[in-house]
């Protein structure tokens, strides 16, 4: 038996719901929006979508008290307020959600894990820590889990072949002091700075457009939520099935007591471990640089 909830179905939220139901990847859903009837549309829409599906996902509305038992609760709210291309722009509005939210999540004896995707993601992952009072582990934000996707899907494209067998990661805040650790970055096995000759201007290039990949998007249509919704259905999967696998998520840093995108396994006790990287001193300044800007918002 899994449950989910999702608090906050805007855009993100709702999608996330859909990508749920229609995939029948857990057996309930709680579904909590300060717009109540939105949270009724989206219902009424997915029970639509459920016809024709062979498996149901029993949703329920409105009320904490439901979360009780939840595995995961995912955190979307949001407040519109992205300007200045910078998501910490959204900081004053989502902090204020948090801070009504999670004391009633609390109360409702939730014991399981949070999941969260509300910008600017690593300052507000350390928020719901530090409100919430819950071991590290068991609070995950996504990132640079979807900026990482987005820099394999470009190195891809470059080299002409799928962004599905490269790996590696970007890390840092999920925010514009983001950076492609290009020493982890691999084309199979092997090394992509191996693999082939690229200047540094190729490796800038395609950093920004791995950057700048959430504005090509939310410039045109105002928002996002497709990437993020197969990525935390993903995670919810993880997560659920005890999977150990590893993805850059949001984790604690406990010498800095700050969450910033880091790679670590993650099973249905949240974060296991994470893993040891071995950074240039380039990578390295660069990781302090982007450490440093998300204190100065939690600290804010
Ligand atoms: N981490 C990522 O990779 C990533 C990707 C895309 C979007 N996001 C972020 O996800 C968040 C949601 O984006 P969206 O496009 O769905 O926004 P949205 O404005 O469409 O939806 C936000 C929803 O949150 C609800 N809400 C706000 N405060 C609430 C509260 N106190 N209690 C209950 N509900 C509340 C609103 O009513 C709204 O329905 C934003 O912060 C956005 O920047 C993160």
């Amino acid at each position: 038996m899994s449950k989910v909830g999702i608090i906050g179905l805007g855009h993100v939220g709702s999608d996330i719901a859909y990508t749920l139901c229609t995939k029948c990847q857990v057996d309930e859903l709680v579904l909590i929006d300060k717009n109540k009837e939105k949270v009724i549309a989206e219902y009424l829409e997915l029970t639509d979508s459920m016809m024709m599906t062979e498996v149901k996902t029993t949703i329920l509305l409105h009320e904490y008290s439901y979360l009780n038992d939840a595995d995961i609760i995912v955190i979307s709210v949001g407040s519109q307020s992205i300007d200045n291309e910078d998501r910490v722009s959204e900081l004053s509005d989502n902090a204020r959600s948090i801070r009504q939210v999670v004391p009633k999540v609390i109360a409702s004896g939730f014991k399981g894990i949070f999941l969260v995707i509300t910008n600017p993601c690593d300052v507000i992952t350390t928020l719901v820590h530090r409100e919430s009072g819950f071991p590290a582990h068991r609070v995950i934000g996504t990132g640079t889990s979807l900026d990482t996707i987005r820099m394999k899907r470009v190195v891809g494209e470059k080299l002409g072949i799928s962004g599905q067998s490269i790996g590696g990661y970007v890390l840092g805040e999920h925010g514009e002091s983001q950076f492609v650790a290009w020493s982890s970055v691999t084309v199979g096995t092997q090394k992509l700075l191996e693999f082939t000759k690229l200047s540094e201007e190729e490796l800038e290039e395609m950093k920004e457009a791995t950057r700048l990949g959430g504005w090509e998007i939310h410039q045109r249509k105002s928002w996002t939520s497709f990437g993020i919704a197969s990525t935390v259905s993903r995670l919810i999967q993880s997560i659920l099935k005890d999977e150990k696998r590893i993805y850059p998520l949001s984790i604690y840093h406990e010498v800095e007591n700050i969450h910033i995108g880091y790679p670590a396994f993650i099973g249905k006790k949240g974060i296991i471990k994470s893993l040891s990287l071995d950074l240039t001193s380039k990578e390295t300044v660069l990781f302090e640089q982007s450490i440093a800007k998300v204190k100065k918002y939690v600290n804010h």
